[in-house]
């Protein structure tokens, strides 16, 4: 690391400590003159941020806070964020983060992250020499076409990008510097966006095809040239796309899918946590999916291979499984379905969705629709008629696009749901009972996954290392949070789980022969000493 002295210390978010400088520091680096008299510790500087903080008055304006403590005091704004993670998580990442996004063009301050464009084409490996930090473990890239619930936002979408980051540094314990937030700006189908004065992306049309393709790949390429110990996640990408990119790359570079195979995972875990609840067994269950996008399709493709390690035939496993989708239960009578749903599809009188429920009787009810509202009180009172414990994990992000939140669900079971949501619900009180939702979303695996990748250099990713992942997080959630009814962990323990996800995704990728150094014996301690602690 570069040393540097007064101003330009205090300028650079990485080495700044501000008024935690001492007074042998002050000295020692120029900074005499530059700070007040009194030297503070990281606590006191997180009491002056936190009611900074808790003085704006809209999470818009927190979520611009933060994000300029992150470019003035790195070391502080993680701190923070890890102490105070139950508070902080929603600003930085759903909910706040969409807003974010919709508004990033006019809440813009200063450049994070790195921008590509077709205007790069030819020249992206040269480009990427501009990053100012040479050892990235961790490139999170999006082309900003469905970003959360939202659809597509176009160059809007590095917030989330960026978001995704900052979960990596604080739920993963990923180093900053080994971060990358990338936003392939391909164009924006989005026309209310491309008339905006304030938009700072390109403002055409969506490259498509060829033109499309052979930029992600030349991208790609650059990435495996110039950081070739990095993995790519590949975030937000339109359904089409996700897949046919995890298709075309899974099986030459180190890379995944957050929003199939993130998302399949947490909910998977989820599913197991909740026989814990229900007493059912695993794999007694059926599972009733609605939507069949990249998060539906890809749970319902890591479900397969966990039913039948549970000890189901695929054919049983599959039955298992339905989807439906704007016309009803996806049945095999139709005449067009999406590839990858088709294997789905149940010999079964074309009927809506309510009949659906009625008729398959479903144990667990997932939605992933991006629509506000699309689990009906109707819908989810006859979950209730048939299941003593109805499982409703409403995936959907942001808070605004939830399918249902969590009091409806406790409300129209007479508090008898079991809900995960996508994006953090506060605590509710029915009656004499206190329930506290547990939050459903691919931020408990990806950064765990990262963070083994990282400790494993495992030159691919596979799915067993989202199946182990569900199960060490599903294992990871205690009597007394199966006790509120919450499926997953508390996220105070989230950098626990990450740490346990990582140490099994290691001992996966010896397993299946992804891995070209011999690893610690001492997985457990070798993972811990790899995770960043923001002290200064
Ligand atoms: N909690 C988490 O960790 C995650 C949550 N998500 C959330 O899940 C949502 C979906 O994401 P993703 O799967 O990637 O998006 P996609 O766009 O790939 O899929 C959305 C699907 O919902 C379908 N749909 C839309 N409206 C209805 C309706 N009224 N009835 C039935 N189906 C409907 C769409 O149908 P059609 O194909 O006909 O348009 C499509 O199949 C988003 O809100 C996202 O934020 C995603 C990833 C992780
Ligand atoms: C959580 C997430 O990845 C999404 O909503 O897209
Ligand atoms: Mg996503």
């Amino acid at each position: 690391m570069k040393l540097l002295r007064g101003k330009s210390l205090l300028d650079d978010p990485a080495q700044n400590k501000s008024t935690a400088f001492s007074r042998e520091e002050r000295n020692q680096f120029g900074l005499r003159g530059l700070l007040p008299y009194k030297v503070t510790d990281i606590k006191t500087q997180q009491e002056r941020a936190l009611g900074n903080l808790r003085r704006k008055s809209s999470d818009i304006e927190k979520y611009i806070f933060l994000n300029s403590l992150l470019e003035r005091n790195q070391r502080l704004f993680y701190r923070t964020m890890i102490d105070h993670l139950d508070e902080i998580m929603p600003l930085v990442y759903t909910p706040t983060v969409g807003e974010a996004c919709k508004q990033f063009a006019h809440i813009y301050r200063k450049p994070q992250g790195f921008y590509i464009n077709p205007e790069d084409r030819g020249e992206i490996a040269s480009i990427l020499d501009n990053w100012y930090e040479t050892d990235v473990r961790i490139v999170v890239v999006t082309d900003g076409e469905r970003i959360l619930g939202l659809g597509d936002l176009g160059a809007n979408g590095m917030g989330i990008s960026i978001g995704k980051t900052a979960l990596y540094v604080a739920c993963g314990g990923i180093h900053p510097t080994q971060c990358l937030p990338v936003m392939l700006d391909v164009g924006t189908n989005n026309q209310t966006l491309r008339e905006d004065l304030l938009y700072l992306g390109c403002p055409h049309p969506r490259l498509t095809e060829h033109a499309y393709l052979s930029l992600v790949d030349e991208f790609v390429q650059a990435i495996q040239t110039k950081f070739p110990n990095a993995l790519i996640q590949f975030e937000d990408f339109q359904s089409q796309n996700a897949f046919d990119l995890l298709d075309r790359y899974r099986k030459q570079v180190r890379c995944f899918n957050d929003d199939i195979q993130g998302t399949a995972a947490v909910t998977l875990a989820g599913i197991y946590t909740s026989s814990r609840i229900t007493r059912k067994s695993f794999t007694d269950l059926k599972i009733m999916l609605l939507g069949t996008g990249s998060a539906a399709t890809g749970i319902a493709e890591l479900m397969m291979p966990a039913f039948c390690a549970a000890g189901l035939s695929e054919d049983v496993a599959r039955s298992r499984i339905s989807f439906v989708d704007r016309q009803g239960l996806v049945v095999s009578s139709r005449e067009h379905f999406k590839p990858r749903i088709r294997p789905f599809a149940h010999d079964h009188a074309s009927v809506n969705f309510l009949e659906a429920i009625e008729s398959i009787q479903p144990d667990v009810l997932i939605g992933a629709t991006g629509v506000a509202g699309a689990f009906s009180e109707t819908a989810i009172r006859k979950m209730a008629q048939f299941n003593e414990r109805p499982v409703i994990i409403a995936l959907s992000n942001p808070t605004s696009h939830t399918e249902c939140t969590a009091e409806e669900a406790y409300r129209w079971t007479d508090g008898r749901a079991i809900f995960a949501s996508g994006s953090p619900f506060p605590s509710f009180r029915l009656g004499e009972k206190l329930f506290k939702p547990a939050q459903g979303n691919n931020a408990y695996i990806f950064p765990g996954v990262g963070l083994g990748v990282i400790a494993s250099r495992a030159r691919l990713i596979t799915d067993s290392m989202f199946l182990i992942a569900a199960r060490v997080l599903a294992n990871m959630v205690l009597p007394e949070e199966i006790e509120v009814g919450a499926i997953y962990p508390s996220l105070s323990r989230i950098r626990s789980v990450s740490h346990a996800i990582a140490v099994a995704i290691c001992q996966v990728a010896q397993q299946e022969g992804l891995v070209d150094d011999a690893l610690p014996q001492d997985l457990t301690t070798y993972v811990r000493t790899l995770m960043y602690e923001p002290n200064y």
